[in-house]
Protein backbone atom coordinates (compact mmCIF):
# COMPACT_ATOMS: atom_id res chain seq x y z
CA UNK A 1 0.00 0.00 0.00
CA UNK A 2 1.27 2.99 -1.01
CA UNK A 3 0.08 6.37 0.09
CA UNK A 4 1.02 10.27 -0.82
CA UNK A 5 -0.33 13.16 1.28
CA UNK A 6 -0.95 16.39 -0.62
CA UNK A 7 -1.10 19.35 1.38
CA UNK A 8 -1.09 23.60 1.27
CA UNK A 9 -0.51 25.65 4.14
CA UNK A 10 -0.23 29.17 4.24
CA UNK A 11 -0.86 30.81 7.61
CA UNK A 12 1.09 29.54 10.21
CA UNK A 13 2.39 25.68 8.96
CA UNK A 14 -0.30 24.74 11.26
CA UNK A 15 -1.22 21.88 8.38
CA UNK A 16 1.95 20.93 7.24
CA UNK A 17 2.52 19.65 10.77
CA UNK A 18 -0.51 17.67 10.98
CA UNK A 19 0.63 15.94 7.30
CA UNK A 20 3.86 15.16 8.35
CA UNK A 21 2.71 13.49 11.32
CA UNK A 22 -0.15 11.37 9.20
CA UNK A 23 3.01 10.91 6.28
CA UNK A 24 5.19 9.37 9.59
CA UNK A 25 2.41 6.90 10.59
CA UNK A 26 1.17 5.89 6.93
CA UNK A 27 4.82 5.77 5.92
CA UNK A 28 3.73 7.84 3.00
CA UNK A 29 5.33 10.80 0.56
CA UNK A 30 4.08 13.86 1.63
CA UNK A 31 4.10 16.97 -0.88
CA UNK A 32 2.64 20.77 -1.32
CA UNK A 33 0.16 20.28 -3.82
CA UNK A 34 1.42 23.12 -5.78
CA UNK A 35 5.24 21.39 -6.34
CA UNK A 36 3.49 18.13 -8.11
CA UNK A 37 2.07 17.31 -11.51
CA UNK A 38 -1.35 15.43 -11.75
CA UNK A 39 -0.22 12.37 -12.94
CA UNK A 40 1.58 11.71 -9.44
CA UNK A 41 -1.51 10.11 -8.14
CA UNK A 42 -1.23 7.21 -10.46
CA UNK A 43 2.01 5.84 -8.00
CA UNK A 44 -0.35 4.97 -5.06
CA UNK A 45 -2.76 3.49 -3.61
CA UNK A 46 -4.89 6.01 -1.01
CA UNK A 47 -4.19 9.53 -0.83
CA UNK A 48 -4.99 12.20 2.00
CA UNK A 49 -5.51 15.81 0.73
CA UNK A 50 -5.16 18.91 3.19
CA UNK A 51 -5.37 22.38 3.95
CA UNK A 52 -6.13 25.20 6.58
CA UNK A 53 -9.70 26.19 6.05
CA UNK A 54 -9.73 29.82 4.46
CA UNK A 55 -13.50 31.48 4.44
CA UNK A 56 -15.36 28.14 5.16
CA UNK A 57 -13.13 25.38 2.73
CA UNK A 58 -9.92 24.05 1.39
CA UNK A 59 -7.40 26.07 0.09
CA UNK A 60 -7.87 26.85 -3.72
CA UNK A 61 -4.70 24.79 -4.43
CA UNK A 62 -6.28 21.81 -3.96
CA UNK A 63 -9.37 21.99 -5.34
CA UNK A 64 -6.73 23.23 -9.02
CA UNK A 65 -5.07 20.02 -8.99
CA UNK A 66 -8.51 18.21 -8.45
CA UNK A 67 -9.47 20.14 -11.79
CA UNK A 68 -6.30 18.23 -13.47
CA UNK A 69 -6.54 15.05 -12.65
CA UNK A 70 -8.80 12.29 -14.74
CA UNK A 71 -11.31 9.88 -12.95
CA UNK A 72 -10.30 7.63 -10.35
CA UNK A 73 -11.39 4.88 -8.54
CA UNK A 74 -8.51 5.22 -5.92
CA UNK A 75 -9.22 5.65 -2.01
CA UNK A 76 -8.59 9.10 -0.47
CA UNK A 77 -8.72 11.11 2.88
CA UNK A 78 -9.40 14.46 3.97
CA UNK A 79 -7.17 16.59 6.58
CA UNK A 80 -7.86 20.12 8.05
CA UNK A 81 -6.81 22.85 10.56
CA UNK A 82 -9.11 25.47 11.53
CA UNK A 83 -10.16 28.01 13.90
CA UNK A 84 -12.99 26.07 14.62
CA UNK A 85 -12.72 22.59 13.50
CA UNK A 86 -16.28 21.43 15.19
CA UNK A 87 -17.27 22.71 12.02
CA UNK A 88 -15.73 20.23 9.70
CA UNK A 89 -18.75 18.47 8.39
CA UNK A 90 -19.51 21.64 7.02
CA UNK A 91 -15.55 22.95 6.13
CA UNK A 92 -14.97 19.99 4.39
CA UNK A 93 -18.26 19.60 1.95
CA UNK A 94 -16.92 21.19 -0.73
CA UNK A 95 -13.84 18.86 -1.20
CA UNK A 96 -15.60 15.91 -0.48
CA UNK A 97 -17.85 16.45 -3.03
CA UNK A 98 -15.27 17.32 -5.23
CA UNK A 99 -13.29 14.18 -4.96
CA UNK A 100 -16.27 12.30 -5.13
CA UNK A 101 -17.08 13.93 -8.02
CA UNK A 102 -13.56 12.64 -9.57
CA UNK A 103 -14.29 8.58 -8.12
CA UNK A 104 -12.20 8.92 -5.17
CA UNK A 105 -13.91 6.55 -2.11
CA UNK A 106 -13.11 8.99 1.12
CA UNK A 107 -12.46 7.18 3.89
CA UNK A 108 -11.93 9.01 6.80
CA UNK A 109 -11.87 13.00 7.95
CA UNK A 110 -10.04 14.88 10.31
CA UNK A 111 -9.61 18.01 11.57
CA UNK A 112 -7.89 20.17 14.66
CA UNK A 113 -7.44 23.49 16.10
CA UNK A 114 -4.67 25.32 14.02
CA UNK A 115 -3.65 29.50 15.43
CA UNK A 116 -5.24 31.75 13.73
CA UNK A 117 -4.41 35.54 13.46
CA UNK A 118 -6.62 36.72 11.03
CA UNK A 119 -7.97 39.81 11.22
CA UNK A 120 -9.46 41.04 14.09
CA UNK A 121 -8.04 38.34 16.25
CA UNK A 122 -4.59 39.47 15.69
CA UNK A 123 -5.37 42.48 18.24
CA UNK A 124 -5.73 39.48 20.96
CA UNK A 125 -2.49 37.78 19.91
CA UNK A 126 -4.46 35.23 17.90
CA UNK A 127 -6.81 32.64 18.92
CA UNK A 128 -5.78 28.57 19.18
CA UNK A 129 -2.35 29.18 20.39
CA UNK A 130 -0.13 26.73 19.97
CA UNK A 131 -2.30 24.47 18.11
CA UNK A 132 -1.90 22.35 16.31
CA UNK A 133 -0.38 20.66 20.12
CA UNK A 134 1.16 17.37 21.58
CA UNK A 135 -2.55 16.06 21.60
CA UNK A 136 -3.65 17.11 18.50
CA UNK A 137 -0.37 15.37 16.73
CA UNK A 138 -1.68 12.33 18.99
CA UNK A 139 -4.98 12.07 17.69
CA UNK A 140 -3.94 12.86 13.99
CA UNK A 141 -1.56 9.52 14.64
CA UNK A 142 -4.52 7.41 15.84
CA UNK A 143 -6.18 8.76 13.03
CA UNK A 144 -3.81 7.44 10.55
CA UNK A 145 -3.70 4.07 12.59
CA UNK A 146 -7.54 3.81 11.73
CA UNK A 147 -6.85 4.40 8.00
CA UNK A 148 -4.03 1.53 7.97
CA UNK A 149 -6.57 -0.84 9.70
CA UNK A 150 -9.38 0.05 7.30
CA UNK A 151 -7.39 -0.77 4.33
CA UNK A 152 -6.00 -3.91 5.83
C1 LIG B 1 -7.61 34.22 5.41
C2 LIG B 1 -8.03 33.24 6.48
C3 LIG B 1 -9.34 32.78 6.51
C4 LIG B 1 -9.71 31.85 7.50
N1 LIG B 1 -11.01 31.38 7.50
C5 LIG B 1 -11.39 30.48 8.45
C6 LIG B 1 -12.72 29.97 8.45
O1 LIG B 1 -13.55 30.29 7.61
N2 LIG B 1 -13.06 29.09 9.44
C7 LIG B 1 -12.16 28.68 10.40
O2 LIG B 1 -12.53 27.88 11.28
N3 LIG B 1 -10.87 29.13 10.40
C8 LIG B 1 -10.47 30.02 9.44
N4 LIG B 1 -9.16 30.47 9.42
C9 LIG B 1 -8.18 29.89 10.37
C10 LIG B 1 -7.33 28.83 9.69
O3 LIG B 1 -8.14 27.79 9.16
C11 LIG B 1 -6.31 28.21 10.63
O4 LIG B 1 -5.43 29.20 11.12
C12 LIG B 1 -5.50 27.12 9.96
O5 LIG B 1 -4.85 26.36 10.95
C13 LIG B 1 -4.47 27.66 8.98
O6 LIG B 1 -3.74 26.59 8.46
P1 LIG B 1 -2.28 26.75 7.85
O7 LIG B 1 -1.36 27.34 8.89
O8 LIG B 1 -1.91 25.35 7.47
O9 LIG B 1 -2.42 27.63 6.63
C14 LIG B 1 -8.77 31.40 8.45
C15 LIG B 1 -7.45 31.89 8.41
C16 LIG B 1 -7.08 32.79 7.44
C17 LIG B 1 -5.65 33.30 7.40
Amino acid sequence: MKALILYKSIHHKNTEKIAKAIAEELNADVYDVDKVKPDIIDNYDIIGFGSGIYFGKHHKSLFKFLDKINKTDKKAFIFSTAGMPFLKNMFHKELRNKLKSKGFEIIGEFSCKGYYTYGISKLFGGFNKNHPNDDDIKKVKEFAKNILKELR
